[in-house]
């Protein structure tokens, strides 16, 4: 396992640097004049959709942030958002839990539905809708309680457990689930403050996984972690979508081609193309896409 973490690590860093000193030079035309507005090229809309997004829009004051977005996002799918910085993946993520509700100036529009259901029913609980979708962020943030603690903290703000047995099941259960348990058997009472930065992410996903959550967001889980627990996070994703809808926003394209089954790329707030993963990075419909995975501009 470690050779294999060693030689993905490896792979990823040579990837990394060949990305990063690509040449960037400017699109042939401004993004503009070839993007549609509200219009996704490829398979945007599923059967079996977990998600239902249609005519999304979201305005921070005066300044709209998401154009006409009109998505289906899968049950039981991984699906990465890719594009260049500010272009909107985070804001739309964010929709998926209702996160941008605690932001004064931000406004939501359109048709956001979770299994059929109006996300944004004002009759909705949000802590409830959030223990349902969960969120794993780009930086660590464990509480500063102990390793135990942590994991027990949504079990217990929920209910989920009745004796001290249960609660010590569910707490055994997803920090096995998030690949810890071996790690960290043996001081669950430490403080999680005192992990390595990627055990502390591993932490947060077994935190937010002790909930039983049907889908986990992912907001660049892995921009704070080194090529090792980068590869682990990466292991990580590929076993719990096997349970779980997983969304991750991510700047690697390398991440985006290993971890997910279709990607999503954005571009000025708009959705420009949605396709199998592997078509995105081989046969981009949308000269946009094609550009951005090339290293043109990004
Ligand atoms: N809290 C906020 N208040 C005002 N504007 C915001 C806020 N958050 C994001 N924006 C703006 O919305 C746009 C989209 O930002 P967002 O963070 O969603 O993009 P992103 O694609 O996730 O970027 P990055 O890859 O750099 O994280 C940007 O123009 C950004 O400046």
């Amino acid at each position: 396992m470690s050779t294999l973490n060693a030689s993905l690590s490896n792979e990823q860093a040579q990837r990394d640097l060949a990305e990063a000193s690509a040449p960037a030079a400017a699109p042939e035309k401004p993004a503009e004049s070839v993007i549609e507005y509200g219009k996704t090229v490829g398979t945007p809309f599923s059967d079996d959709p977990k998600f239902t997004l249609r005519d999304v829009e979201v305005f921070y004051g005066d300044t709209q942030a998401i154009k006409g977005i009109s998505l289906d996002i899968a049950k039981n799918e991984v699906i990465a958002f890719i594009g260049p910085s500010g272009c909107g993946k985070s804001t739309f993520l964010r929709c998926l839990n209702r996160m941008n509700d605690s932001i004064d100036i931000c406004r939501v529009k359109g048709q956001l539905q979770l299994d059929g259901k109006d996300l944004y029913d004002p009759k909705n609980d949000v802590v409830e809708l959030r223990a349902r979708v969960g969120m794993v962020f780009q930086k660590p943030n464990p509480f500063p309680k102990s390793i135990y603690d942590n994991v027990a903290y949504g079990p217990r703000i929920h209910g989920l457990a009745n004796r001290k047995s249960e609660l010590d099941d569910i707490v055994e259960n997803s920090l096995r689930k998030a690949g810890l348990w071996d790690e960290v058997k043996d001081r669950l009472d430490a403080p999680a403050t005192g992990m390595s930065g990627g055990q502390q992410q591993r932490l947060c996903i077994a935190r937010t996984i002790a909930v039983s959550p049907e889908v986990v967001l992912m907001d660049e889980p892995c921009s704070a972690l080194d090529p090792i627990a980068t590869a682990r996070v990466e292991e990580l994703i590929a076993e719990l979508s096997q349970s779980y809808t997983i969304i991750i926003v991510t700047h690697s394209m390398q991440q985006a081609a290993r971890v997910s089954h279709r990607t999503a790329y954005f571009h000025l707030g708009h959705l420009v193309e949605v396709n199998e993963t592997n078509k995105v990075f081989t046969a981009p419909e949308h000269e946009l896409t094609e550009s951005y995975i090339t290293g043109r501009f990004g």
